[in-house]
């Protein structure tokens, strides 16, 4: 489902281009998780902004379900973003002039999916329900976070993408955000690529992957 081959990125330097990843490869299937581990600077978010289409490659392939993300247009990666994949950041990100069940709805909107009973049954599992016509700004982290993970898994995706999730949450929040993500990755048969600093949270997906120094350890 999520094939990744042999992923290079550089960033301008004063002396010249600065190697983030070399080499980088991985590969998920439908339902699988994964946690990308490894000390700061080592590459995460930068491999994650790649397999999110948000950054071009230097070199390398990222295929998704059989659609090549690194080569396509910046208009096709975008397209691509928006309907097959799911993306959860440390800051909740929500959409501050809409309400819960705006929020939940947004990218399923734009994706041309928005589907009422999916979104109820996600705003139910993720403990939104009563919560729909608040404002992002009267939520606590731990339900705007819920709200960002339902918005992502709205669209159906094919890869659901969270960077340092529950980083912003309390250690007992956070463990119960990612458990309703667990849960319903599973369910839906999301291929599912988490950044973490944590052991702890890291040992509780599938399989971990190390980056050092921007190769897999
Ligand atoms: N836009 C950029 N321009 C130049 N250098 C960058 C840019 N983005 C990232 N870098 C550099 O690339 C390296 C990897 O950064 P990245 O954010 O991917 O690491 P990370 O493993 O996610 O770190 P952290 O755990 O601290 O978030 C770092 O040395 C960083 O300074």
């Amino acid at each position: 489902m999520l094939e990744v081959r042999e992923i290079a990125k550089a960033y301008a330097g004063p002396q010249g281009p600065v190697p983030v990843l070399s080499g980088v490869s991985l590969a998920l299937g439908a339902g699988e998780s994964l946690a990308l581990m490894g000390e700061s600077g080592s590459g995460k978010s930068t491999l994650m902004h790649i397999l999110a289409g948000l950054e071009p490659a230097d070199a390398g392939h990222v295929r998704l379900g059989g659609a090549e993300i690194t080569v396509a247009s910046d208009a096709a990666r975008a397209a691509l973003r928006r309907d097959r994949i799911g993306l959860v950041f440390q800051q909740f990100n929500l959409i501050p002039s809409l309400t819960v069940a705006g929020n939940l709805a947004f990218q399923a909107r734009l994706a041309g999916r928005h589907d009422p009973d999916w979104q109820a049954m996600l705003a139910e599992r993720l403990g939104l329900a009563g919560l729909l016509e608040r404002m992002p700004e009267a939520l606590s982290g731990g339900q705007q976070q819920r709200v960002a993970i339902g918005r992502a898994l709205a669209v159906r995706p094919e890869l659901l993408l969270a960077d340092e999730p529950t980083g912003n949450l309390d250690p007992e929040t956070g463990d119960r955000v990612l458990d309703l993500a667990l849960e319903l990755v599973a369910e839906t048969g999301a291929a599912f690529l988490m950044v973490t600093h944590s052991e702890r949270l890291g040992a509780r997906l599938g399989r971990r992957l190390t980056l050092a120094e921007g190769r897999v350890a």
